[in-house]
């Protein structure tokens, strides 16, 4: 993955703290207070109810330890320590071990609507608060059993639809269309752009759909999947996903709905 910032992760100490500098902090701290905000009318009610539950802190970055305790009490998940992106294998193994990878660094001002890897406002804002869901919960420690047995090339397959679903989700509501993607929810662009703007497709979830569609990380997503209801969630996990890929595989891939990366074309699954 060619590494989009180039930033230095921060080590812990030996209970697990960081010290995080004032401007790292003050980053957290914006992040906050932008998507407190922007996830009004756009988060879906599940999500504001994980966030509450967690308590993160609007002023500085969350300690990981304190978090742990707070998601071990809602559904026994933890929080894992990583550099930055981490691949397939050790991200299933993670989940496999309800543990969820948290990238030790924090974005710049430069990338703060967007980046294109994920950081720690991602993973600790973007996806912690529905760990705190049953349902989610269920969904992602099961992924993650399945990913850590799986072949490397159905590994390809089950990150796509692990993508379309945990990752950039949109759900909908009684109120109406409502994100639960992380990888939305950690972006105040893409909070905005993925129900607001016209460019990109969206379209009701069906499994092997996204199965076969390729999708790239380091852009505002052309596509969008939506769940017809959360706790689809739960069905989703009970059925045989494996089966979905071999039928995936038999159907060949979507065309891409973006544009090539250049030569690397590194980020593109
Ligand atoms: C598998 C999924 O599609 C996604 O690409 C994974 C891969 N590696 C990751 N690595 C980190 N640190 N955080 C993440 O959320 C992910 N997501
Ligand atoms: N684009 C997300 C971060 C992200 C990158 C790549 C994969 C998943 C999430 C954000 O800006 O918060
Ligand atoms: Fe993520």
């Amino acid at each position: 993955m060619a590494k989009s910032t180039g930033y230095k992760s921060r080590e812990s100490d030996a209970q697990g703290y960081i010290q995080w500098s004032d401007e790292e902090n003050q980053i957290w701290s914006e992040l906050y207070e932008r998507q407190a905000g922007l996830i009004q009318g756009r988060a879906c009610q599940q999500y504001h109810d994980g966030l509450e539950y967690i308590g993160l802190s609007a002023h500085e970055i969350p300690q990981l330890p304190d978090l742990n305790k707070r998601l071990q009490q809602a559904t026994g998940w933890k929080t894992a320590e990583v550099p930055a992106l981490i691949n397939f294998s050790e991200f299933f193994r993670l989940l496999a071990n309800k543990e969820f990878p948290v990238a030790t660094f924090i974005r710049t001002r430069e990338e703060f609507d967007y980046l294109q890897e994920p950081d720690i406002f991602h993973e600790v804002y973007g996806h912690c608060p529905l760990l705190t869901n049953p349902a989610f919960a269920h969904f992602t420690h099961t992924y993650g059993k399945l990913g850590l047995n799986a072949s490397k090339e159905d590994r390809v397959y089950l990150a796509r639809l692990y993508w379309f679903t945990v990752e950039f989700g949109l759900v909908n509501t009684q109120e109406g269309l409502r994100i639960y993607g992380g990888g939305i929810l950690s972006s105040p662009g893409e909070t905005v752009y993925s129900l607001e703007s016209d460019k990109p497709v969206r379209a009701p979830l069906d499994p092997v759909d996204a199965l076969r569609t390729p999708y790239r990380i380091d852009i505002m997503q052309p596509l969008y999947y939506i769940l017809p209801e959360f706790d689809d969630l739960f069905t989703l996990a009970e059925q045989d996903i494996m089966a979905l890929v071999e039928k995936a595989k038999t159907m060949g891939l979507f065309e891409p709905r973006f544009p090539p990366k250049d030569k690397q074309a590194s980020g593109q699954n």
